[in-house]
């Protein structure tokens, strides 16, 4: 009841939710006996042990080291539906390189636990079919990587993808699209899952023939979905964004050189710029800075105004990690006093037709 009750009144206030994630011990770390120091106090506080002392953390839901993708994607899917009904809605994983973001969005390696990307594709189609008899509803995505301030297209060769620009513009109901890139059709989760492994090879080449882990890159997958109700002929147009960011960690620690320093210098711009739109949106400042970062750029409909956003703040519960845990938990902390004013994108009947026969563009 009191689950219910705190959901519904989140929604209400339309802020952007903070899951907090935990993964397990690592076998490495469990060999050398590291010491556990976060624990979960109750669903939504976690506290950290530190030198100085403990230290508690508020969110809107922590998962614990034992927790399964069933359960993280149990408090997901509503946003799903959203989505479908015409809103904006983002759901990234945010923490340092091995934190778990990968597992929490993607799942493991052999896909015996598939993340929050693979289960939402399959949603959208259940969605679609529990409906139709209502609704049309047509899916398209886009797969983008940034990596060093240069965004590649995930549909299309690493050789094709590097001779193309990719331009990010909104459309005239402020949605981000990637201008360059390609869009898919999707008719069924299977062709949609196709297109994002694809993507997955894709991005994999690329980051072999450049020498560089595909986690030093920023995932971005824009899933559209526009839905005529057939009885009253309106239309609704939602978008999914699902991020999957590079490690926060700083340069400092991994002892980074040359091109792993540039590599982290980038990383480290486009995640403190995504802390200053944060920072802007929390205390409400009537500039944002979207266009300072091409990460930022790419989450501008998925970030303050009409949105619906979900981020994950994955942390580690060695020892060794806590001074990460600490900085990421923090910035997760910055994030959480964002307060959005989620509205759906939707078109009369009339504005829709005239689309179609292309008298409004
Ligand atoms: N909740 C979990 N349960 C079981 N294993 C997990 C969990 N979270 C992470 N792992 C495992 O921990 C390892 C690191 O996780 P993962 O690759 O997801 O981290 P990451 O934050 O995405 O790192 P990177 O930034 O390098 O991509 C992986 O082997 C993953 O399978």
């Amino acid at each position: 009841m009191r689950k219910k009750y705190y959901n519904l009144v989140e929604n209400m206030k339309g802020k952007i939710r903070v899951f907090c994630r935990i993964r397990p011990m690592s076998r490495p770390e469990a060999v050398r006996g590291d010491a556990t120091i976060v624990s979960c106090l109750d669903e939504y506080s976690v506290i950290v042990e530190t030198a100085r002392g403990q230290r508690e953390f508020q969110f809107d839901r922590i998962f614990g080291s034992e927790s399964s993708q069933e359960e993280v994607f149990e408090d997901t899917n509503r946003l799903i539906q959203s989505a479908i009904d015409g809103f904006n809605v983002c759901i990234f994983a945010y923490g340092q390189t091995g934190s778990g973001k990968t597992y929490t969005m993607v799942g493991d390696k052999s896909m015996k636990n598939p993340g929050i990307i693979p289960r939402t594709f399959t949603k959208i189609f259940e969605i679609m079919h529990e409906n139709e008899a209502k609704f049309d509803i047509k899916v398209s995505a886009y797969m983008l990587e940034l990596y060093n301030d240069r965004l590649q297209d995930l549909f299309v060769s690493p050789a094709e993808a590097f001779s193309k620009k990719i331009e990010l513009k909104k459309d005239k109901k402020g949605l981000v699209f990637a201008h360059g890139a390609e869009t898919k059709d999707a008719a069924s989760a299977g062709e949609l899952f196709a297109l994002f492994e694809q993507g997955c090879a894709n991005r994999h080449i690329a980051a072999t023939k450049m020498n560089v882990e595909s986690s030093r890159s920023h995932l971005i997958i824009g899933i559209m979905m526009e839905s005529r109700n057939f009885t009253n002929g309106t239309v609704c147009y939602g978008k999914l964004s699902l991020v999957d960011l590079a490690g926060s960690e700083r340069a400092a620690k991994t002892g980074a050189k040359d091109e792993q320093l540039k590599e982290a210098n980038s990383i480290n711009k486009s995640l403190s710029a995504l802390g200053d739109v944060i920072s802007a949106l929390s205390s409400e400042q009537p500039h944002v800075p979207y266009r300072n970062n091409k990460l930022t750029q790419a989450m501008q409909d998925s970030l303050g105004g009409n949105a619906k956003t979900l981020m994950f703040v994955n942390i580690s519960p060695s020892e060794c990690n806590v001074e990460e845990t600490l900085t990421s938990l923090i910035y997760a902390t910055r994030v959480k006093a964002i307060t959005n004013n989620a509205q759906r994108n939707m078109d009369s009947k009339e504005i829709a037709h005239l689309k179609e026969v292309g008298g409004l563009e």
